[in-house]
């Protein structure tokens, strides 16, 4: 991107979190374009964009929507992708969206879980690969309708592989900032060490949330549950050092407080993005949190019972949601 230019940015997957950033960047006037489908979509395009929730309301009338579906936006390329399907979509979507990047472009991942970003980078290239950290809580109330829930830190954007396009990277998280949402680039090394952090946050609450049908703050509150997250935790550190992952706590214990006195109470009603999957009967990302620190372990040969029983138990409620109960309930 040269001075004179301004981005363009691709919104793909415009969901809880993809409606945020898209309704944000269009508040302070960047082009933003929505790729998405179902209900919401169609709601967004026949009634505009609500924004609603702890940052503010805000409406994109539906004369302000602009959709990809429409041929022109087809043959466009866009400066800024923002991938923010769920994990197990990562492979399609980005794919999809390869062929409308620019040359000089950047995708960036607003996705929890592991593996996204080699995904990325494999279908786009090192070069134009983003990766960010999401910590802010959104949720789609009504199709047309983006609620921002809870916020723990700032969005944080930073080059997992090597360097991309600077001026687009600097923009994106000057856009963000501009409206209202707070953000902030980090190194090479922070942005791994965030993506890994959000890993051990969500492993330890998600599932449990999920299982348990509870709002996050309970699993704090209750010592049965707090005995499983410490499990959780310890078996994430373990692989994490044979992997040699620089995460930003100094062991489990460090960990274990952090999430308690520090992470939790900011997001305390949240209900865990895997609860909202399973009432939806959809899949959840379990592979990319809790399943893919169970792959890593067995390839390095570390016990992770914990955080293999929840696998399974999501794997279990994910079925049961889309099969419906059975016979004997
Ligand atoms: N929601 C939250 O509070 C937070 C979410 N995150 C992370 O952000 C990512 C996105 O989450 P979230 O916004 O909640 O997810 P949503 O399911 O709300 O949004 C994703 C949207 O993308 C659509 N989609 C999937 N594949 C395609 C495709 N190929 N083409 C067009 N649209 C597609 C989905 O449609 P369909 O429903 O039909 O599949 C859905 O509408 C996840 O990795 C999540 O973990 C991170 C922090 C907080
Ligand atoms: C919303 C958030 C950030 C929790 O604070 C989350 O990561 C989730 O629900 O998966």
């Amino acid at each position: 991107m040269n001075e004179s230019q301004s981005p363009t940015y691709l919104i793909y997957g415009a969901g809880a979190i993809g409606s945020v950033l898209g309704g944000f960047l269009h508040k302070i006037n960047r082009s933003v374009t929505f790729a998405g489908r179902g209900s919401h979509l169609l709601a967004i395009k026949e009634q505009g964009l609500r924004i609603t929730g702890i940052w503010g309301e805000h409406l994109v009338p539906p004369e302000e929507i602009d959709i990809l579906s429409d041929p022109l936006n087809r043959e466009k390329r866009y400066s800024t992708i923002l991938l923010s399907v769920k994990s197990k979509d990562t492979e399609t979507a980005a794919r999809e969206a390869a062929e409308l990047l620019a040359e000089d472009g950047i995708m960036v991942s607003i996705q929890n879980g592991l593996g996204n970003w080699e995904t990325i980078a494999r279908l786009v290239g090192e070069k134009r690969t983003v990766g960010a950290r999401v910590i802010f809580g959104a949720e789609i109330p009504v199709p047309g309708l983006a609620k921002v829930t809870v916020n723990a830190d700032d969005v944080l954007l930073g080059e997992p592989f090597c360097p991309v396009n600077r001026a687009l990277l600097q923009t994106l998280k000057d856009d963000l900032r501009l409206s209202g949402i707070p953000a902030r680039a980090v190194s090479k090394e922070e942005i791994w060490s965030a993506l890994w952090g959000k890993v051990l946050y969500n492993c330890s609450l998600n599932p449990l949330g999920a299982i348990l049908e509870v709002p996050y703050g309970r699993l704090g509150e209750n010592e049965e549950t707090r005995m499983i997250i410490r499990g959780i935790i310890e078996e994430i550190f373990l692989v994490c050092q044979a992997l040699k992952v620089p995460l930003p706590y100094k062991g489990a214990d460090d960990y274990y407080r952090f999430l308690l006195e520090t992470q939790l109470p900011p997001t305390r009603d949240h209900r865990a993005s895997m609860l909202q999957d399973i009432l939806a009967k959809r899949k959840t990302e379990i592979e990319a949190l809790n399943g893919a620190i169970s792959r890593l372990a067995r390839e390095n040969e570390i016990p992770t019972p914990y955080n293999d029983l929840l696998t399974l138990l999501i794997k279990f409620k994910e079925k049961r949601e889309s099969q419906g109960p059975g016979p004997q309930g």
